[in-house]
């Protein structure tokens, strides 16, 4: 199944998200999107994440330090803890900063009480509305919007310059703002730069944080793949390479992107007209599409709402994955930081089980909600103990 890029993604006529995404990829269409994409694609190719990875891990290492202090079996949200890992993640690998820097702090808190505000997190930001729709953001968005991108923009600036005097670090936010766009051979202005920052700390940051919520939550209630993970992660040797040996971390991880997938539905609007499973779809038209339910088709996948990683290694698995599986999307318009969560998430989760052991909190068990990212509506709460 693929989405092709012909079909813009209509988020930019969303109510939520212009005050802070700017002209950013996510809300881009056609010769400004594709031109984009041409630019931000290298930084995270595969082999550019080797470049990344001790940035990855050291954030992965602060907030396995950061949550087995709260691991006295007492229970605790785990959302929070999880957000602010895949945040100190985005920041480290872009500016080389961690979480604890100033800035990065401020833009965190920024984040969270824009949030606060509404819209953003809620997916009717992302739906499009007609056009005889008022269109208001409160004025608290809008204030919040702007604090975060003063703060990004200073971050951009103060790196476009050290640019221009040969001493930027060698992270994410160097790399494209020094990559030319092969056809046209033009860079990103800084401007530009500060809205496709934006997307990246808000697209990088939310998902990765829901998947490893879930994930750990999945790992708390099945006992056995938590042992299984984390005797794989004893033997982890904390190296780039050795991530390809992390196979039940990654089977997990896979595993809770099918069972909750982080982005539940995608909106695509028909460039032309159509003809979709017999069905005529008008020129214009919003077609919606759901992961979740994708993720949980009966025809489709064996016992679909069974947590089983081991399914990832049959035949059965591999055709799914192929066919009805879409966490990242699909097509031209598919996630360019697939990458980086696939190598972030199984990465988190070595890291935090060998240091600590998850229960479930029997109390309080999660129900999902889809706000921007599938959420637990009262948190996801679990509690750990000390892996000796
Ligand atoms: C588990 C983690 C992640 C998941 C499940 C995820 C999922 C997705 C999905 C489904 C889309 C398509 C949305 C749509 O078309 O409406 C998307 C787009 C995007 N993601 Fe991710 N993402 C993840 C992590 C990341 C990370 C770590 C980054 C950056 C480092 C990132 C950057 C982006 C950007 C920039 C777009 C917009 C692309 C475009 O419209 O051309 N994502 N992501």
């Amino acid at each position: 199944m693929n989405v092709p890029a012909s079909s813009p993604n209509p988020t930019g006529s969303g109510r939520g998200v212009r005050p802070l995404l700017g002209q950013s990829v996510f809300v881009t269409n056609g010769k400004q999107w594709e031109r984009q994409r041409r630019i931000i694609d290298p930084a995270l190719e595969g082999g550019r994440l080797r470049e990344t990875f001790p940035a990855l891990h050291a954030a992965g290492a602060a907030a396995a330090g950061r949550i087995a202090r709260l691991a006295d079996g007492r229970p605790f949200d785990i959302e929070p803890e999880a957000s602010h890992a895949a945040a100190d993640a985005i920041f480290r690998t872009l500016f080389s900063i961690p979480i604890e820097d100033h800035t990065a702090t401020a833009v965190f808190e920024a984040f969270r009480q824009h949030q606060r505000t509404q819209p953003l997190l809620n997916l009717a930001a992302f739906v499009p509305l007609p056009s005889w729709f008022p269109r208001f953001h409160r004025w608290r968005t809008l204030a919040t919007a702007r604090k975060i991108r003063r703060l990004i923009g200073g971050l951009t600036r103060d790196r476009a310059k050290a640019i221009e005097e040969g001493t930027a670090p060698d992270d994410l936010a160097t790399k494209i703002m020094t990559t030319r766009d092969p056809l046209s051979g033009e860079r990103f202005a800084w401007q530009e730069m500060v809205d496709q920052v934006a997307i990246f700390f808000l697209a990088g940051h939310e998902t990765s944080a829901s998947a490893l919520s879930w994930a750990l939550w999945l790992l708390a209630a099945h006992p056995e793949w938590q042992d299984r993970a984390a005797a794989e992660a004893m033997a982890y040797d904390d190296s780039f390479a050795g991530l390809g040996k992390l196979r039940v971390c990654r089977d997990v991880f896979r595993e809770a992107l099918r069972l909750y997938p982080p982005v539940p539905m995608m909106v695509r609007e028909a460039a032309c007209p159509q003809t979709f499973r017999g069905r005529a779809v008008a020129r214009g038209a919003q077609i919606v599409l759901s992961p979740w339910h994708l993720h949980r088709h009966e025809r489709i996948w064996t016992e679909p709402d069974r947590f089983d990683p081991g399914r990832w290694n049959t035949e059965d698995g591999r055709h799914c994955a192929r066919e009805a599986y879409l966490p990242f999307s699909r097509g031209p318009r598919v996630c360019p930081g697939a990458g980086f969560a696939m190598v972030e998430g199984p990465l988190f989760l070595a890291l935090l089980l060998r240091r600590i052991r998850f229960h479930v909190d029997e109390t309080r068990l999660p129900v999902p909600v889809a706000h921007l990212t599938v959420r637990g509506r009262d948190g996801i709460w679990l509690r750990g103990t000390p892996r000796s």
